[in-house]
C-alpha cells in the first residue's frame, strides 16, 4: 500500500534508485520513502522547461485527474511535492517496465496474450469514461507492465521516451489518432476505441496499420484505409474492423467489445 499519506512530502524522505526513463520534460527514478521501505517511481519534473512548453495547466490538470483515478490498469499518482526548480510526481512502479520494449523484443504477441491486454485497456478506458475522463494517449509507448504482468496506462504527459523510442518523429503520434483528431473535428470518448483498435492491430502484427510517411498516414486515417495479414485470426480481424471505423458513433462499445467471442474466448475471467 502505498505510504500512510502526510501532508507533506518532500525530497528528502526518499532514497534515489536506478533512473527508469527519461521523458522530454524530466527523467523517473527508481526511489524508496524512508520510513515506510515503500517502492515507487519519483518523476522529475523541471519548473522552466515546463513554463517554456507552456504545459503548466496540463501539468496541473494532469495532477488532477491522476490522483483520484484508482484502478489497476491505471499507473497510480501517489502524490506530488515541488522545490524552488523541479515537481517531483510520485508515482506506482511498474515492475515489468515499458511494454513497448517487450513488443519489440517479442516482435508481436500471441492472440491470447493480445485479447488478455486489450480487455484490460477496455477496462481502463471503461473506468476513464465513467469518470468523464477521455483520450488517455493508449500507444504502447504509454503503457507499462506491472509485477503480475497486467498492463498500466501511464499518460507520459507531453514527454517522449527519448533513446530507444521507436517514434522519434511527430508522425509516431500520427499513428494512433483517429479521423475527427486528424481532421480537427470535435471528438468523444469514442476516440479511445479508435486507438484501442490501432493497438489491437499493434500487438498482433507487430507494426500500427496506418503506419507510413507523414502525408500518407494522414490519408490512410482519414480513409480508413489499412489491411491485415492472413495470420491474424478471423475473430481479431472482425474485432479490428468495428473498432477501426471512421464514423465514431458506429464503432463498437468497450461494453459489447468485452463480450466479443475473441475477448471471450481467451480471457479467463471472461469480464
Ligand atoms: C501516472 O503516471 C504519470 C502521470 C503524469 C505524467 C507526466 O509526466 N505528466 C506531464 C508531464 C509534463 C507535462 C504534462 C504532463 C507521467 C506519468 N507517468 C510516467 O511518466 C511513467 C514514468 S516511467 C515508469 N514509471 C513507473 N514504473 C516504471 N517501470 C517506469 Br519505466
Amino acid at each position: 500500500a502505498p505510504p500512510a499519506t502526510p501532508k507533506q512530502f518532500h525530497l528528502g524522505m526518499f532514497e534515489i534508485g536506478r533512473p527508469l526513463g527519461k521523458g522530454k520534460f524530466g527523467r523517473v527514478y527508481l526511489a524508496r520513502e524512508r520510513k515506510s521501505g515503500f517502492v515507487c517511481a519519483l518523476k522529475v519534473l523541471y519548473k522552466n522547461e515546463i513554463r517554456k512548453g507552456g504545459v503548466e495547466t496540463q501539468v496541473r490538470r494532469e495532477i488532477e485527474i491522476q490522483s483520484n483515478l484508482r484502478h489497476p490498469n491505471i499507473l497510480q499518482l501517489y502524490g506530488h511535492f515541488h522545490d524552488s526548480k523541479r515537481i517531483f510526481l510520485i508515482l506506482e512502479f511498474a515492475g515489468k517496465g515499458e511494454l513497448y520494449k517487450h513488443l519489440t523484443r517479442e516482435e508481436r504477441f500471441p492472440e491470447w496474450k493480445a485479447a488478455q491486454y486489450i480487455a484490460q485497456m477496455a477496462q481502463a478506458l471503461q473506468f476513464c469514461h465513467k469518470k468523464h475522463v477521455i483520450h488517455r494517449d493508449i500507444k504502447p509507448e504509454n503503457i507499462l507492465v506491472g509485477t503480475h504482468g497486467e498492463l498500466k496506462i501511464a499518460d507520459f504527459g507531453w514527454s517522449v521516451h527519448t533513446p530507444s523510442n521507436r517514434r522519434q518523429t511527430m508522425c509516431g503520434t500520427l499513428d494512433y489518432l483517429p479521423p475527427e483528431i486528424v481532421r480537427q473535428q470535435w471528438y468523444s470518448a469514442k476516440v479511445d476505441l479508435w486507438s484501442l483498435g490501432v493497438l489491437m492491430y499493434e500487438f498482433l502484427v507487430g507494426r500500427a496499420p496506418f503506419e507510413d510517411s507523414v502525408v500518407l498516414t494522414h490519408r490512410r486515417i482519414v480513409r480508413c484505409e489499412y489491411d491485415v495479414p492472413n495470420f491474424v485470426s478471423r475473430e481479431a480481424k472482425d474485432l479490428i474492423a468495428k473498432l477501426l471505423v471512421v464514423s465514431p458513433e458506429m464503432r463498437i462499445s468497450l461494453e459489447e467489445l468485452q463480450e466479443h467471442p475473441w475477448i471471450v474466448k481467451y480471457c479467463i475471467d471472461g469480464e
